[in-house]
Order: structure tokens, then C-alpha cells, then sequence
């Protein structure tokens, strides 16, 4: 059987980088940079004040105190945004706020609680020296400086900078769109009802909320059923806009995986088994040359580990980032585990940091169709290919769930 790590570096090798988009900022959230972005100018632009209060000359202020305050002229309001301000000569201050240009002559800033807050004339009672409280051209950036380098993900902090430079569109790969299709005759849409035999499509709802969680955007298509023609041409439509797709059953051993039938020979396809559990039939390949299809098995927790186990690295192959595994910590385990020789094993457990350090439980239904104990668990825990068994107290690899 192939392995994780095999089968990972082969999605790897097939995945391309998305081709850069230019658009506007807030359409660029999330989004990876696919150029440098440099600032036109200095940030701050000008010397301004970092308080709402009176601009001065620091000599005239050196000797107030709350015994001898010292009293100034107020010659007017420097607001954010004013631009002809008067000079400052010894004896005179101006009124100040917050992001307006220091004027020329005052070398300190008085914050306003320090004074009587008058306005023809203000009694000042602390000093304020050289420098005081002035925000200087260019102490955050200066003009010419590559302020994101390309290969950024682009969150809100990132996206402020953009905007601070004065720059409202800018170059990205995009974040992927992910059309999610369960196949499977059983399947009824939920808020609709189960006749015998009949289950609710948990997995289209479970991997287009993954794919939104791991920064691509969802699209969820239904359930195609299980009729092959139906099935081939539900994939084949979305080749043109989907930038990856994602099917989930059909494609084990029976005699109607009907997924591992029409698509077996397409483009790249290939169907294989890998050394893991849950998760081990599995299909990769791209179809029209370019868009990576992942055929992910029908149970629940299968699909659900491999797709952060498998589509995660594509998906931030797609946006040109390195891949990356969840974060992952080691953990105390609470209670033994069992695990098949020969498979990599990734239990769903619960994660906890008690008495400064980690402690992980394993979920109690480790079953691949046990959904409930995936959802009431925030971890994998991985046991390797070589490790058969493990006791209370061993440490462990915990991959953590977003
Ligand atoms: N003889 C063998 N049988 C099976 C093997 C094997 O090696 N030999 N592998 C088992 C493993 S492991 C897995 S995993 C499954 C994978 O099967 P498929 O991918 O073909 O999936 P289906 O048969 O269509 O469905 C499996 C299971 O999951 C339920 N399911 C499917 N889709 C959904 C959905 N959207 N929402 C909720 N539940 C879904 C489906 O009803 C089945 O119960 O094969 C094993 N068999
Ligand atoms: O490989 Mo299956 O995913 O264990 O149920």
C-alpha cells in the first residue's frame, strides 16, 4: 500500500499555483500576495502628534511643575487634516490633537491633562522634553520599503497595510473555490425525510465547511446520487469554475463505487489504497489538465481526515504557499491505544492543557461512521505505521482541529 506521506508529496508534485488575479482590497481577504507591495511614501508622512494637547517649545516647559506651573499663549487649533499652520515661537503653543502636523518651531507635545486645558492662555504643570509624544515621519515605514512581501496570506492587518499605502487593488491568488459532490443512491438533502434505508448527506455539508475553514471558499452541490452518466457529468460541469473538486463515496471495492468507474482513466485519476486508517481508498488526480479532483470515501470520519490530511496541502498549493501541517503538539495519552500495524492511524480524541501540559482522551467510537464522536472531538491523534499499541501516560503526536 502507498503511503501518507507518498500519496501527500504526489498531490503535491501534480498541484499548481492559481494564476494571479488583480482585485480590488476587500475582495483580496484571505487571498495570497502574488507581488511585493512597497509604500509611495513615508508612514507617518509628516511629524504629528501623538496626543490631543499643546504643542510647545520644550524649553519654555522645563521648569513647570505642580508648585511653579509655567503659563503660555494659545495662538489657536491644529486639528487632523489642517494644513497652514502657524509657527511656533518661545512663549506661544498651539492646541493640538491627535494625527495633526506638528507645526513648525514646537519640538514637544504637552498632553492636555497635564494643563488647565485653556484655550487664550494654558497653565502647564509637568515638562515635556525634546521629542515628547511626536509621532516622526517614517518611524513605522519609509518611502521605498517593501511593506508585504509576495507570498503573504492576506488577513485584516495585512490588508490595512495595503490601504495605509494608498493602494486600493493589488495582485492575489485567490482563495480556491472548492464545488464539494456527494454521490450515493441513499442520500436525501437534510430538511427533506429518510424513507428506509435512507441517510441524511452529512459529508457535502461537512467538507464545504472545511474547505471554508481552511481559507477556500465552499460551494456544495447536492447529492449527484449514483447513476454513472449523472455522476460523470456532475463533476464534468464544474470543470470550468471549480479550481478543485471534491467527491465523496464511491470509491471502495463494491459493485457499484460508481465514482472509481466513470472517473477511472480520466486525465490523471488514479485510485489507490493507502496505508491509513481512516481514509484508505482514495483518488487524486487533475481532470482538463489543471484541476485537482479529490475522491474521498463515503464515510463520514474518512472523509472528513482526509480532507485535512489531503486537500489542506493542495489547497494552499493552489494559493503558491508551502505545505503545512495543522498545528500539532504532543500530548499525554490518558488511555491505551490499539493500532494496526502497517497503517498510520489518526484517532479523534479530546485535547487538553491541564496543570501545564497537554493531555489528549481518545474519543470512545473510533468508528469510520461515527460521526458523533468526531464532532464532540478537537483533535487527531496520530499513531505511526510502526506502532502497535501505546499505555496511559505515553506521549503522542495531536494534530489540532480547526
Ligand atoms: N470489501 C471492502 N469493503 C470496504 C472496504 C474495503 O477495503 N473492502 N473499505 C471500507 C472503507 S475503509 C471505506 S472508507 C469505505 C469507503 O467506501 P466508499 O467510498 O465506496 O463509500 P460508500 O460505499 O459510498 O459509502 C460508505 C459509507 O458512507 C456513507 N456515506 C456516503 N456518503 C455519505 C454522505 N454524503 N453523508 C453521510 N454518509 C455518507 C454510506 O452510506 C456508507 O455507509 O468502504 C469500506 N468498504
Ligand atoms: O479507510 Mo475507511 O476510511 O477506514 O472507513
Amino acid at each position: 500500500m502507498k503511503t501518507v506521506d507518498e500519496h501527500i508529496a504526489d498531490i503535491l508534485a501534480a498541484t499548481r499555483p492559481l494564476p494571479p488575479l488583480e482585485v480590488a482590497l476587500l475582495e483580496a481577504v484571505h487571498g495570497v500576495l502574488a507581488e511585493p507591495v512597497t509604500a509611495p511614501v513615508d508612514l507617518p508622512p509628516f511629524d504629528n502628534s501623538a496626543m490631543d494637547g499643546y504643542a510647545v517649545v520644550s524649553s519654555d516647559v522645563a521648569g513647570a511643575s505642580e508648585t511653579s506651573p509655567v503659563t503660555l499663549s494659545v495662538i489657536g487649533d491644529i486639528a487632523a487634516g489642517d494644513q497652514d499652520t502657524h509657527a511656533i515661537r518661545p512663549g506661544l503653543c498651539a492646541r493640538i490633537m491627535t494625527g495633526a502636523p506638528m507645526p513648525a518651531g514646537a519640538d514637544a507635545i504637552v498632553p492636555v491633562e497635564w494643563t488647565d486645558g485653556g484655550t487664550a492662555k494654558v497653565s502647564i504643570r509637568q515638562a515635556a522634553e525634546a521629542g515628547r509624544y511626536i509621532r516622526r515621519s517614517g518611524e513605522d515605514v519609509t518611502a521605498g520599503q517593501t511593506v508585504l512581501e509576495a507570498g503573504t496570506r492576506l488577513g485584516a492587518a495585512q490588508i490595512g497595510m495595503i490601504a495605509a499605502v494608498g493602494r486600493a487593488r493589488v495582485s492575489v491568488r485567490p482563495r480556491p473555490r472548492v464545488v464539494v459532490l456527494s454521490t450515493g443512491s441513499e442520500l436525501v438533502e437534510p430538511g427533506g425525510t429518510v424513507g428506509p434505508g435512507q441517510i441524511w448527506d452529512a459529508n457535502g455539508f461537512a467538507l464545504t465547511a472545511a474547505a471554508t475553514e481552511a481559507g477556500a471558499v465552499g460551494f456544495r452541490q447536492g447529492v449527484i446520487g449514483d447513476d454513472p452518466r449523472r455522476v460523470l457529468a456532475g463533476i464534468e460541469e464544474q470543470l470550468g469554475f471549480a479550481d478543485l473538486v471534491i467527491t465523496s463515496g464511491g470509491v471502495s471495492m463494491g459493485a457499484r463505487d460508481v465514482v472509481k468507474e466513470v472517473l477511472s482513466g480520466l486525465g490523471t485519476m488514479r485510485f489507490e489504497q493507502i496505508a491509513m486508517r481512516p481514509g484508505k481508498p482514495q483518488g487524486f488526480g487533475l481532470l482538463d489538465d489543471r484541476t485537482p479532483v479529490f475522491t474521498l470515501p463515503g464515510n463520514p470520519v474518512s472523509a472528513f481526515v482526509s480532507f485535512q490530511i489531503f486537500v489542506r496541502p493542495a489547497l494552499r498549493a493552489l494559493q503558491g504557499l508551502p505545505p503545512e501541517p495543522l498545528p500539532t503538539v504532543t500530548a499525554r495519552l490518558t488511555s491505551p491505544v490499539r493500532s494496526p500495524a502497517g497503517l498510520r492511524h489518526f484517532l479523534r480524541g479530546d485535547l487538553r492543557y491541564r496543570d501545564g501540559d497537554y493531555e489528549v482522551s481518545p474519543a470512545k467510537g473510533q468508528g469510520s461512521h461515527q460521526i458523533f464522536a468526531l464532532s464532540a472531538s478537537n483533535c487527531l491523534i496520530v499513531v505511526g505505521e510502526d506502532v502497535a499499541e501505546l499505555s496511559e501516560g505515553d506521549r503522542v503526536e495531536v494534530l489540532r482541529l480547526p
